[in-house]
Formats: C-alpha cells, sequence, structure tokens
C-alpha cells in the first residue's frame, strides 16, 4: 500500500519510522505502507485509490494528476465536503477530474473517527457506489476484524450525509461551547437530520440513507466526540473565540466551515430550507453573533414538525 504526501521530510520519516508524526503521533503504520512524494509511484499499480485531502484542494490535486491512472482504477473518496463555488459532492469532482464512470467511484462514509480507527477500535461505515460489484469491491478490501463496511448504491445520501454534519457538528460545538446543555444538542442533532435528509430527497437521495451509518450513525460520532474537528471549532466559537482565532487554534481540516456555504447554496439551488446550516454561515461568514443566532432560531415560526405521513417535513 503506497501513501501519497505533499511534504518529502514527512514521507521520509514516515519511511523510517514507520510513524506520521504530524497527524497520528504513537501510531505505528502497518509494515506494508510505503510513503511517495510522487503522485505518479503513489498512482502506478493502484487497483483502488483512496482520496482523502481537504475537500476545497481535490480538484486542483485530481486535475494535475489525470494522466496518472489506469484506466480500471477505483476511486474511493473519504472527503466529508462541498466545493466551493460550483457546490459539487466530491464523487462528481472526481468522475469530472478523472474521467472516471460511476462504477469507478465509490464513497466511504459513517462514524469513522480516524483516531479511534487507527487504535483498531470497532467501527462500522457505509461503501456507496451506482455499481454494486464495485461497492462489493471496496467493501472487501477494507473489511477488517474492526472495521465493518456495508454497501449502499445511493452515493448522494451517503456523500450528503458526511457533508451535512460536519455543518451540524458545529452547531453543536456552538451550542456546547456556550453552555446550552444536552437538549440543545438533541434538538440539533434532530433537525439536523431532518435538514439532511429534506435536501439529499431533493437531490434524489433516498431518504432511509440517512437513518444510517452515513446519515443518523456519523451525526451521533461527529457531535458528540471531542475527536471531531468540526465540534471543537463550534465548540471555540461558542466560547467566545473569533472565527480568526478558532481557525487558528486548529491545525487539521473542519470541512464544515467551507462547507457550510456551499450546502447552503445548495439548499437555495434545491428549494430547501436549511435554518441550521443558514446559523452557521451567519456565525461563520457573516459575522453575526452566536447568541443573536440561536435566539433567531429559536423565535422563527412555530411549525409540525412533519407535514402529512409522507415524508416530507417542514423546515425546522
Ligand atoms: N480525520 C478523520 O477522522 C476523518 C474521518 C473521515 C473522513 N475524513 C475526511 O477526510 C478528509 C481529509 O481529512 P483529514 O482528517 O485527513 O484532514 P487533515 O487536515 O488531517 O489532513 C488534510 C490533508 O490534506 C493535505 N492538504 C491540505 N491542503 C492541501 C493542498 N492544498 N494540496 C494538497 N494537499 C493538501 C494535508 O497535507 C493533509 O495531509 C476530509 O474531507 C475529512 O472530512 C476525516
Ligand atoms: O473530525 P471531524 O469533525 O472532521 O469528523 C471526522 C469524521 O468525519 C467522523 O466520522
Amino acid at each position: 500500500m503506497t501513501l501519497w504526501g505533499r511534504r518529502p521530510e514527512l514521507v521520509d520519516a514516515i519511511n523510517a519510522t514507520g510513524v506520521n508524526g504530524d497527524y497520528l503521533p504513537g501510531v505505528q503504520l502497518p509494515d506494508s505502507v510505503r510513503a511517495t512524494a510522487d503522485p505518479a509511484v503513489a498512482a502506478r499499480e493502484a487497483d483502488i485509490a483512496v482520496l482523502a485531502v481537504s475537500a476545497q484542494h481535490a480538484r486542483p490535486l485530481l486535475e494535475e494528476w489525470r494522466p496518472l491512472w489506469s484506466p480500471s482504477t477505483v476511486f474511493v473518496s473519504l472527503m466529508k465536503g462541498v466545493e466551493l463555488g460550483t457546490n459539487r459532492l466530491m464523487s462528481q469532482v472526481i468522475a469530472e477530474t478523472t474521467g472516471a464512470g460511476p462504477d469507478r467511484v465509490t464513497v466511504l462514509s459513517g462514524p469513522n473517527l480516524a483516531r479511534e480507527i487507527v487504535q483498531r477500535k470497532p467501527a462500522a461505515s457505509v461503501v456507496a457506489c451506482a455499481d454494486h460489484n464495485t461497492a462489493e469491491r471496496v467493501q472487501t478490501a477494507c473489511h477488517t476484524a474492526y472495521f465493518r463496511p456495508y454497501t449502499n448504491s445511493d452515493i448522494v445520501g451517503c456523500e450528503l450525509g458526511g457533508a451535512v454534519k460536519n455543518v451540524i457538528a458545529l452547531a453543536v460545538g456552538v451550542t456546547d461551547g456556550m453552555g446550552l446543555g444536552d437538549n440543545a444538542k438533541a434538538a440539533l442533532v434532530t433537525r439536523g437530520l431532518a435538514e439532511a435528509t429534506r435536501l439529499g430527497v431533493a437531490m434524489g437521495a433516498d431518504p432511509l440513507t440517512f437513518a444510517g451509518l452515513a446519515g443518523m450513525g456519523d451525526l451521533v460520532a461527529t457531535c458528540s466526540s471531542t475527536l471531531s474537528r468540526n465540534h471543537s471549532f463550534g465548540y471555540r466559537l461558542g466560547e467566545g473565540l473569533t472565527v480568526e482565532e478558532a481557525k487558528k487554534a486548529t491545525t487539521q481540516t473542519a470541512e464544515g466551515v467551507a462547507s457550510s456555504k456551499a450546502v447552503s447554496a445548495l439548499g437555495e439551488r434545491y428549494g430547501v430550507e436549511l435554518p441550521i446550516t443558514a446559523a452557521v454561515v451567519d456565525i461563520i461568514h457573516n459575522g453575526q453573533n452566536p447568541t443573536d443566532v440561536v435566539d433567531a432560531l429559536m423565535s422563527r415560526t412555530p411549525k409540525p414538525e412533519r407535514f402529512g405521513d409522507r415524508g416530507r417535513e417542514a423546515g425546522n
């Protein structure tokens, strides 16, 4: 297994010690992992390419790498973000930049905090692909005694579940940082799930996907874990840090920060009301005060929890 990294000094350190000290200090990587700073070496003979850079940086890299892939390489996106500007899901970015058809583009999404996985604690996930055989191939490749992947044909639902949960985790982090309690957290998780489901259904996803690992599962993990970068980022804002201060204090990617704007734009494009996402955008991108935003969210017009019995929900 070959791991590509940007910085030659980190690549050399990984090969010399078997440890990625900048991202996973203290974790011994399997002997089978070799690192390289040369993307051509990593792509050469790659049957399966796992893509895990931050979502806003994926397109330029993939464009640069376009000539490197074999025509049969299967792509697995771990990226839980939506591209700013185009509002494209990562599977769409991968398809556009590699030329791969739907049978070669998969998404792996679920409650998968990296630190717990490298500690080999049990986790489950979903491999989504339009082609069931490809999904099964990736499922087999990553199934271990401590990692249990399920297949799913709903790529849009799985991907959107992963991207929207980051935005909701930011919101939960804010209310946790403000000391607003567990009722507020439960309300945001539940209505956040409704928000993700509404948008997903409008985009052609199966609503039941959001009750699964890539929906509810990932919301629970991300909104309740101190390991979550999105939750931690929101928490800092809730404690009173400015957005710039929170960015400085965050060394890894909190995808929801940029993606909140893209998710909000998707809501506008598909005519879906996303009030929690709008609240996160107001705090992070429009300079609004968290206390005012929470007040505004709570004082919205009262609504039924659901309209009718066909799963169409009111805005929350
Ligand atoms: N860490 C997790 O627990 C976890 C779990 C599931 C999914 N993900 C998803 O995986 C993706 C990556 O997250 P992460 O945790 O690895 O983030 P990270 O911040 O730890 O690492 C991001 C990586 O992208 C690289 N990168 C940053 N800017 C770059 C650029 N301009 N060009 C090339 N490379 C660049 C960095 O060098 C780094 O290796 C995100 O979409 C995240 O949502 C993360
Ligand atoms: O640390 P976060 O907030 O990016 O979340 C990591 C994973 O997506 C959890 O499944």
